[in-house]
């Protein structure tokens, strides 16, 4: 008699409910298969693998114990929530991740009732999970709230600010610190130090002695407090861990791939009756169970389409060096005429090119760690004592430490000079890590430069002017991606602060351009020639301050400006139509038109999708010049 294979586990999980009566051996198979199916997917779309490798275990252990999603499960970041989307009801359409009109690389709420929480930006999961605890309490509502972080993302502010608040209070938050010793980087910093000295100093809970060690660790409150007491008396109290000190119960650590361990601890520490924060220290490894990726630096962090036999990442060839590299070249050149520069980034030395500058440069590179707000203020110390700090940050992180632009920087008008990668659409990572702010939320700031590249050469030169400013803070900003092949400047020139470069002199419609889109004025430009429109193509270079003094004479000679830029509405078109309202440049029949990013979030797709999503293509450029003059917009080509 022929054997009829096996039916997969994970073919008979269509949510987590299916498998809370599996046994260790079953969560043990639906993990592997679990994994299988990660790889197999991620191997077809690209995305974040990394991460979620690491966390396959303890994904299936956690809504085996846990009655998702009326328990709420939080992931921070949520770049390692692809396991957890294979277990609830988007295994099929984990195949379309970060695709267009695919699913999301990150939790969302909107995608999915198991995603009880949105995210993509780090250590943000303790406090939302407290919000969420505290809210259940109040209601009398018995349902448990876990948050898993990891150890990069608990280098955050925000995961101090929240155990603190947590810390005292009485709700039964449950804390997952996920440390498998590696952020996007190796991590940094003292507090990663420490956790390496937990597990090397704490005896790690085993499946023999769980039972026992639970029971001592979760004594009831008389029993506890005896306890204290006779210790005091003793004189044994020598201080627990940092999370204990903080006013969590700390278990762990434990080993957060066998399913034997998570298990019975995600049990036991869900039926304690203590009240209070509980911490449970799971190691993991970022990769595991896939061998390329556990070799590799990154643990494969973040991969483009790969061959899942060899590994091998199906990587396009450049057609020019990336706009992070040409920033990092420029930098280093700057730094070896100037021993004050010094770089610094969050966490992110590679995506912002800056390894390459601490390989020339150790003792003048900062990594601060996942900590934006500190590496703000952190450089505005640094310009302090007469360094040139220019903090390298992704457009979207630089968000989070906004009140220190203002206030540690701006208004103390400190000479900090923020690169700021990854402006305008990034594609694939969506609305969390779309740089489409910066221009609106920098730009109204006195004492601020703000300075958009419109080619690598332009950044070359923003490099260099930014360099040599002195006088306050500047900031320059550029895309993520492939520049577009221009030749470079072995060294940036210094640019006059506040002044444009025309690049086509025209009489009838003029093209503002802040930033890359430039190549679509300038191809629109020759639309409009064709159609008989003379037309002035102006690189503005810098949003702050902007070249009023070109802006009055095209105002005064043109019968439509119409501005561009990569950034939401609030940005450089409003300045200027701020200022020309103000100098009664509006008050004569002049047309203008400002073309920005519209105001709604944009999903994962293709940059150069989205960017014709927002209408800030060539032909959008040209309709909305006919449009202005009454013209037709007939046979105006869209891209
Ligand atoms: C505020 C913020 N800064 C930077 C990042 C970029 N980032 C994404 S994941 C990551 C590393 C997170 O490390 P960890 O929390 O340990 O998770 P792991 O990848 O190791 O599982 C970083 C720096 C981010 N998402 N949010
Ligand atoms: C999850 C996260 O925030 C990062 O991994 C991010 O996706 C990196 O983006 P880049 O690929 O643009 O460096
Ligand atoms: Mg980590």
């Amino acid at each position: 008699m022929t054997q009829r294979p096996a039916t997969p586990i994970l073919d008979t999980v269509q949510t987590p409910a299916d498998m809370r009566g599996l046994s260790l051996d079953k969560l043990r198979e639906l993990a592997d298969e679990v994994r299988a199916d990660l790889i197999d997917a991620v191997s077809r779309t690209g995305g974040h693998l990394g991460a979620g490798l690491g966390v396959v275990e303890l994904t299936v252990a956690l809504h085996h114990v846990f009655e998702t999603p009326r328990d709420r499960l939080i992931w921070d970041v949520g770049h390692q929530c692809y396991p957890h989307k294979i277990l609830t009801g988007r295994r099929e359409t984990l195949r379309t991740i970060r695709q267009p009109g695919g699913i999301s690389g990150f939790t969302l709420r909107s995608e999915s009732e198991y995603d009880p929480f949105g995210a993509g930006h780090s250590s943000t999961s303790i406090s939302a999970g407290l919000g969420m605890k505290v809210a259940c309490d109040l209601m009398g509502d018995d349902r448990h709230v876990v948050c898993v972080i990891g150890d990069g993302a608990m280098s955050a502010g925000m995961a101090y600010e929240a155990m603190n608040n947590a810390g005292a209070m009485n709700s039964k938050l449950i804390v997952i610190l996920n440390d498998n010793d590696m952020s996007i980087a190796p991590p940094v910093g003292a507090m990663s130090a420490y956790l390496s000295k937990v597990l090397s100093s704490k005896p790690w809970l085993s499946a023999r002695n769980i039972a026992k060690e639970m029971a001592a660790r979760f004594p009831g409150p008389l029993e506890r407090a005896a306890k204290r007491a006779e210790e005091y008396a003793r004189g044994l109290v020598t201080g627990g861990t940092l999370f204990e000190e903080l006013g969590f119960y700390y278990v762990g650590p434990i080993d957060g791939h066998k399913m034997d361990h998570l298990v019975p601890v995600l049990k036991n520490v869900r039926d304690t009756n203590h009240e209070g924060p509980v911490l449970i220290h799971v190691v993991t490894q970022k990769g595991r169970g896939y061998p390329p990726a556990e070799a590799a630096a990154d643990k494969y962090h973040g991969v483009s389409k790969f061959d899942v036999v060899t590994g091998d990442q199906v990587k396009a060839k450049p057609n020019a060096p990336s706009y992070t590299a040409v920033f990092a070249k420029a930098l280093i050149e700057e730094a070896r005429h100037d021993d004050r520069i010094v770089a610094i980034s969050a966490a992110m030395p590679g995506g912002t090119g800056l390894d390459k500058f601490e390989r020339e440069f150790p003792t003048r590179t900062f990594d601060v760690g996942i900590a934006e707000q500190h590496a703000v203020t952190f450089a505005a110390g640094l310009a302090c004592e007469g360094y040139k700090p220019f903090a390298a940050i992704y457009s979207t992180f630089l968000q989070r430490a906004y009140d220190q632009v203002v206030h540690d920087v701006a208004i103390q008008n400190l000479p900090v000079r923020f690169a700021i990668d990854r402006a305008g659409f990034v594609g694939a990572d969506g609305a969390t890590h779309q740089g489409v702010f910066d221009l609106c939320y920098l730009c109204c700031l006195p004492n601020m430069v703000v300075m958009c590249p419109s080619d690598e050469a332009e950044l070359v030169h923003a490099v260099a002017t930014a360099a040599a400013h002195g006088d306050g803070p500047i900031a320059f900003r550029y895309p993520r991606g492939e520049g577009v092949g221009t030749a470079l400047p072995e060294r940036g020139e210094v640019l006059p602060i506040g002044k444009a470069r025309v690049l086509r002199e025209g009489t009838s419609v003029a093209l503002l351009s802040v930033g890359p889109r430039l190549a679509h004025c300038q191809k629109a430009a020759e639309d409009l020639a064709a159609k008989g429109l003379s037309t002035t193509v102006a690189d503005m270079r810098f949003a702050k301050p902007f070249d009023t003094e070109l802006v009055r004479r095209l105002a005064a000679t043109h019968e439509v400006l119409i501005t561009v830029e990569e950034g939401a509405r609030g940005g450089f078109g409003a300045h200027l139509l701020q200022f020309m309202s103000d100098e009664g440049l509006l008050d004569h029949g002049l047309k203008v038109r400002t073309l920005a990013i519209p105001d709604h979030f944009f999903e994962h797709d293709k940059p150069e999708t989205q960017y014709a999503k927002a209408r800030l293509t060539q032909a959008d450029i040209v309709e909305t010049a006919l449009k202005a003059l009454g013209r037709g917009t007939e046979g105006a080509a869209r891209a």
